[in-house]
């Protein structure tokens, strides 16, 4: 229906808006492509789910998000990674989780601070209907 791929469609353009400022920021730098397997061998047998922000820009693409809680999932799935990966006390993975939090943070500020109740609400229901 055009009313649902319009809702759906101001979605994607906010949360292309969004991930792109994340991709800009160079704090999150770390986070913007996948874990290079060959130079973290042991990455993917700690991490189960790996997820980056090129991956997310992709999957907006790919209409894999329906609903903001969709790709909150993703953007948690980044946080817990790096706090899972880089536990310790040393000043590299301290600096890693600082910034993982900070990223978490940004996201959930500016989903407040621009996008408007009801197209979450509107995207839930269209993707329950489906
Ligand atoms: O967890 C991450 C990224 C940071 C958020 C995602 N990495 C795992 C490796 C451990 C640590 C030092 C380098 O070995 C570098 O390759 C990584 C990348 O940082």
């Amino acid at each position: 229906e055009k009313q649902e791929e319009d809702t759906l469609r101001e979605l994607r353009l906010f949360l292309r808006s969004l991930t792109d400022r994340l991709v800009q920021d160079r704090r999150f730098k770390a986070f913007t492509k996948p874990v290079d397997k060959d130079q973290v061998p042991d990455y993917h047998s700690v991490v189960q789910h790996p997820m980056d922000l090129s991956t997310m820009l992709s999957k907006i693409d790919q209409q894999k998000y329906l609903t903001v809680k969709d790709y909150l999932h993703d953007v948690d799935l980044i946080w817990n990674n790096a706090l899972h990966y880089n536990p310790d006390n040393d000043p590299y993975d301290r600096q890693i989780r600082h910034r993982a939090y900070a990223l978490r943070d940004m996201v959930h500020g500016i989903i407040k601070a621009e996008l408007e109740e009801d197209v979450e609400r509107n995207c839930e229901l269209i993707k329950e209907a489906r």
